[in-house]
């Protein structure tokens, strides 16, 4: 049989690496642990020849390709546990270790919402009591659970699931109903044939009184038939543009009768007698999404990250056209075009993988905080959720999209394994709270930020310089902190000029509603700004503080792909560097400045300079009475790019 024989130019951009490869393996996966742990688990998998195709599963039905789903499932399970039990070294039972393992099928696990939201839920959301039924149940996967809170109706507005549960102190019970089409559930990942229990979000009634969206863990089939129990009816929803083996489904209930234990009651309570005992916030039931948005951002670099090693590994070997008549046709990774859709890829698999462990680190500390019933850092930390869940979803699916363009043709087969991706990705945009909607929520923090930081009162750690942009312009050189203080510039433009929006429309006579609906497309761009500006900011500091304990060769490789980050990122929104109103500029006198510092004089920032200089030049003709530059380092009478 012929031995596959790794690509010579392959071979050839390997042999080139200016950096110890397995120093930059131990700092993606977080320290030489981590890699061992990765290994180990890869080790466990990669030759069991079960969990490889002999036809192609895009051949497959839609019932084979479940039923191919399920049995790798419950392959990576059994390795799991055998593994956990013989080494012990493993913490398998954590569910993003779980998680790890299930990603290693090529399909999407039609348990990974048992392991992605119906674990966490328990950890989260059950009592004491309550987890101690059920955790370990759970964990071992003697149950098999899904999250089942989005209906036919409603997925955005929580507050309008239509789904009932109501208390009946005679049998202390629960009757779930769905009163309506629209309030069947519909979306929740492993509903169609492979859950047997779900947590089911429904209004919560008791002695006729509603007390909004509250948490039930529901068995829906029985646990020796699998068949739905009476009352029941449940199924699959059928093809999808992608995760075709989640086994997202639909759910019913018909008068469905749950023991009052069934509510979770870590935050809430409903006591034998009917009586509600209220949580200390209402905003506590909304945990388990936090907790999967957070999750998400390094989600979205991981996927990003196998997109853009399969751009480059083709980059490197793919030799197309001629630009010398006679000479051999060069490799694709030499256009600077192809440098430009690959780079930034990774550039951003790195910045939203070390955001992600920043937000991470953030969300164990609330944690820590929520159980000592400190909430204050709850609303800072749902907006960072929001807006970053909603920005590394959406780079990571339109950068997955860049690469697989990248690859021409063959990027657009199913072997390329970029359609498996794309679709992985594009449904992170939506689920777990839709693109705009986070926005939306991150914005109101915002506006909420801003009126504080008018009032001159110290604001939360991530909207601090609010305060400081609001009084001084910034003086600052053309290096990259300067640049990430020009987001933070423009991040408080955008947020002022959204404020500024809503209440210029209500002093034109709308409600504080319609003047939000009026300005909501500046909310959205500020809550943008806002977040590019964090990742921007993360992930410079993140390779600035990592680079101390890093060989010099891999700390200067790192340091580049966080200045191409920032100088793409700069490039991208150079018209909101030049709009943004900080502070206005005297009408007769325009002060022009160079950017030139004798600090920085790689070859980004030089093509930053002349790129923005010349959108300066055509801003400066075109109004140079309204724009104002935050860009102030020093005067000069003439352009000076020369000597950036
Ligand atoms: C290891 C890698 C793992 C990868 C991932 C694992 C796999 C997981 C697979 C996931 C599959 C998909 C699952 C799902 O999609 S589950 C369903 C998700 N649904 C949503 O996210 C719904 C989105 N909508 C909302 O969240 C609502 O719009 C929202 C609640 C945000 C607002 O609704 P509403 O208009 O009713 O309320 P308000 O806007 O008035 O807000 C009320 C106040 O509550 C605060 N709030 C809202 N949400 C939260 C939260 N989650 N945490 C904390 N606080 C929250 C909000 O800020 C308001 O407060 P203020 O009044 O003080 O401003
Ligand atoms: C692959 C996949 C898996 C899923 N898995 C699950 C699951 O396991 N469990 C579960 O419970 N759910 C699941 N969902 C559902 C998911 O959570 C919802 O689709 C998501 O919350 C969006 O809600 P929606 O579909 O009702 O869209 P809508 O909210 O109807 O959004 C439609 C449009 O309306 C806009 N819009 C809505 N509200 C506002 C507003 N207030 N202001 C401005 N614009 C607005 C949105 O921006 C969007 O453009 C899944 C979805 C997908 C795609």
């Amino acid at each position: 049989m012929a031995v596959n024989k790794v690509n010579e130019d392959l071979l050839r951009e390997r042999a080139r690496y200016t950096f110890n490869i397995e120093e930059l393996t131990n700092f993606i996966d977080g320290g030489e642990e981590g890699t061992r742990n990765r290994r180990e688990v890869e080790d466990m998998v990669i030759h069991v020849k079960e969990l490889h195709d002999e036809v192609p599963e895009d051949y497959l039905s839609h019932k084979e390709r479940y039923e191919n789903a399920v049995k790798k499932g419950c392959i990576l399970i059994d390795l799991l546990k055998e593994h956990v039990l013989r080494h012990s070294s493993f913490d398998a039972y954590k569910p993003s270790n779980m998680y790890r393992v299930l990603s290693m099928a090529k399909e999407v696990s039609p348990v990974l919402l048992h392991m992605g939201m119906f674990v966490p839920t328990i950890f989260g959301q059950a009592s004491a009591e309550q987890q101690e039924e059920w955790l370990h149940k759970a964990l071992m996967l003697e149950i098999i659970g899904t999250y089942a809170q989005t209906e036919l109706g409603h997925g955005t507005f929580l507050r309008g699931l239509e789904t009932t549960a109501t208390y009946d102190p005679s049998t202390e019970e629960f009757v779930l109903h769905s009163p309506t089409l629209t309030s069947y559930k519909w979306w929740p990942g492993g509903l169609g044939q492979t859950a047997n229990h779900c947590i089911v979000v429904a209004q919560l009634y008791s002695r006729e009184k509603c007390y909004g969206v509250h948490a039930f863990l529901v068995q829906i089939r029985d646990s020796e038939t699998h068949m739905p129990l009476p009352g029941i009816k449940v199924g699959d929803i059928g093809p999808k543009l992608g995760f075709q083996t989640a086994n997202n489904g639909f759910l019913g209930f018909d008068h469905f009768r749950i023991p009052r234990k069934n509510m979770l009651m870590r935050n809430a309570q409903v006591l034998k007698d009917g009586r509600y005992v209220k949580s200390k916030s209402d905003k506590l039931t909304y945990g388990t999404m936090m907790l999967v948005r957070v999750m998400i951002v390094s989600d979205a670099a991981y996927e990003l990250s196998r997109a853009a090693t399969i751009a480059a590994r083709y980059s490197a070997v793919r030799r197309q056209s001629m630009p010398r008549p006679g000479q051999p046709e060069p490799q694709i990774l030499d256009y600077v075009t192809q440098q430009h859709k690959v780079f930034i890829a990774i550039a951003t698999s790195h910045a939203l993988r070390l955001t992600g462990g920043w937000l991470w680190d953030a969300y164990s500390s609330l944690t820590h905080d929520l159980d000592q019933g400190n909430l204050d850092q709850l609303p800072e930390l749902h907006a960072l959720a929001c807006c970053l869940k909603a920005i590394s979803s959406r780079d990571s699916n339109s950068l997955v999209e860049q690469c697989r363009m990248s690859c021409g043709g063959h990027g657009y087969m199913s072997s390329s394994n970029f359609p498996t991706i794309y679709g992985a990705t594009a449904a992170t945009v939506t689920y777990e709270g839709e693109y705009t909607v986070m926005l939306l929520q991150t914005a109101r923090y915002l506006m909420k930020a801003w009126k504080e930081a008018l009032g001159g009162i110290v604001l939360t750690p991530t909207v601090a310089y609010m305060v400081t942009y609001n009084k001084a312009k910034p003086a600052w050189v053309n290096t990259p902190e300067a640049i990430i203080q020009g987001f933070h510039a423009v991040a408080v433009g955008k947020v002022k000029e959204a404020a500024d929006g809503i209440e210029y429309h209500q002093n034109s006579g709308k409600d504080y509603e319609d003047a939000w609906n009026a300005a909501s497309v500046m909310l959205v761009k500020a809550s943008e700004c806002y977040c590019r500006a964090i990742i921007c900011e993360t992930f410079w500091k993140e390779i600035q503080k990592h680079s101390r304990s890093m060989s010099r060769n891999l700390a200067v490789v790192l340091q580049q792909l966080s200045e191409l980050y920032l100088s793409y990122w700069v490039l991208e929104r150079s018209g909101d560097f030049f709009q943004v109103r900080t502070v206005p500029l005297t009408r007769t006198k325009f002060e022009f400045v160079s950017f030139a510092s004798p600090k920085c004089h790689c070859q980004m920032c030089t093509g930053f300079v002349a790129h923005i200089t010349s959108v300066v030049v055509l801003a400066v003709q075109v109004s140079i009475q309204n724009l104002t530059l935050t860009f102030c380092t020093r005067k000069r009478n003439e352009f000076d790019i020369g000597s950036c």
